[in-house]
């Protein structure tokens, strides 16, 4: 990987829009004014919803699609009018089949795209050799794709997105599909890869993965930015959220629900209460409160952490309508 230069971002959006136009009816608008900075060296995640706009951005980022209106660099490269420059900086990962021939080895598969980018034949073969064995492929390297794994897919998609050397690595929901175990390595692969110094940006909507691997998360919603924040302070927000399953008459639920540590309380499909609560030393004031009234079927649960996320983008909704 060639040498980082300055403190140069390595990605920068400025107001970025992308509209997509409708055969009939109203077009849509997928990016609605993205502003974000990743520094060079930096894992960033790019978390949000279906539909939010993440693989758009990763488009226009990886320069196969422009943005309709806005800027961005990659490296100091202007998107728009530099993009010969900007590709051999780039990895891109993207989900699905695309990009890797079923028919054909590990190996050739590699050396094809070796060559692709410009790669002698000699280094084409090392770099292969070099890369199989990086990514734990080097036992199959013979056998055709289509007799792989999903994970043994995905980590032939990341070696191929590093044939190049790249400094800036585009990750596109990497691990999706992939079962616990071939998640986790391929965690651990992007992890090695940006503790060598390169800079990832990486799509997801699995917050655990965030947490794992990125310096730096982007909250995206309909196609705007709501939050840029490391995950300790996403997490500190998530762990804000805390609940208590309950099971009482309604008069007692309206004693809980007017306790200042109580933000909500809610009916649940089993026809018990939920009861969300400001902060974790509140659930026990709240739990010796119901306890005392003489409540038995009460226990305490965690929101997963996909839903308490929703629930920040949903809050983000509704202030950015208020500053409107
Ligand atoms: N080629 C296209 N033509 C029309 N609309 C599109 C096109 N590509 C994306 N969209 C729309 O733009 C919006 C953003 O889509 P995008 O794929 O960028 O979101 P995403 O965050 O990557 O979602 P997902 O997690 O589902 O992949 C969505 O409303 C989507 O339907």
């Amino acid at each position: 990987m060639p040498a980082l230069s300055g403190n140069q971002l390595a990605v920068e959006t400025h107001d970025l829009r992308r509209e997509y136009r409708a055969r009939r009816g109203a077009g849509v608008t997928a990016l609605d004014g993205v502003s974000i900075e990743v520094a060079q060296g930096e894992v960033h995640g790019l978390l949000g919803p279906n539909g939010a706009g993440k693989t758009t951005l990763m488009k226009i980022l990886s320069t196969v699609l422009l943005p309709t209106a806005g800027s961005g660099r990659v490296l100091g490269h202007d998107l728009a009018t530099e993009y010969r420059r900007i590709r051999p900086l780039l990895g891109i990962v993207f989900g699905g089949e695309r990009g890797v021939y079923p028919r054909l080895t590990a190996r050739q598969n590699l050396r094809y795209w070796a060559a692709l980018y410009g790669l002698s034949t000699a280094a084409g073969r090392s770099r292969t050799e070099e890369l199989l064995d990086e990514f734990g492929l080097a036992e199959r390297a013979g056998d055709r794709v289509e007799t792989y794994s999903v994970g043994m897919r995905q980590r032939l998609h990341l070696a191929r997105g590093m044939v190049a050397d790249p400094r800036v690595l585009l990750l596109d929901e990497p691990t999706n599909g992939l079962d616990p175990l071939a998640a986790r390595q391929l965690r651990e692969l992007i992890g090695r890869l940006a503790g060598e110094g390169r800079t990832v940006l990486l799509a997801t909507h699995d917050l655990d993965e965030a947490e794992l691997l990125c310096d730096r998360v982007t909250m995206i919603n309909n196609g705007r930015v709501v939050a840029a924040e490391a995950p300790k302070t996403l997490a500190r927000l998530l762990s804000r959220q805390e609940r208590i399953r309950v099971r009482a008459d309604p008069a007692l639920l309206d004693q809980v629900r007017a306790l200042p540590e109580v933000t909500e309380v809610a009916a649940a499909d089993d026809g018990a209460a939920v009861v969300s609560v400001g902060s974790q030393e509140a659930v026990g004031r709240v739990l010796a409160f119901v306890v005392a009234a003489g409540v038995t079927e009460v226990r305490t649960e965690l929101p997963n952490l996909e839903e308490v996320y929703l629930r920040l983008v949903h809050r983000n909704d509704e202030r950015s309508v208020v500053a409107r």
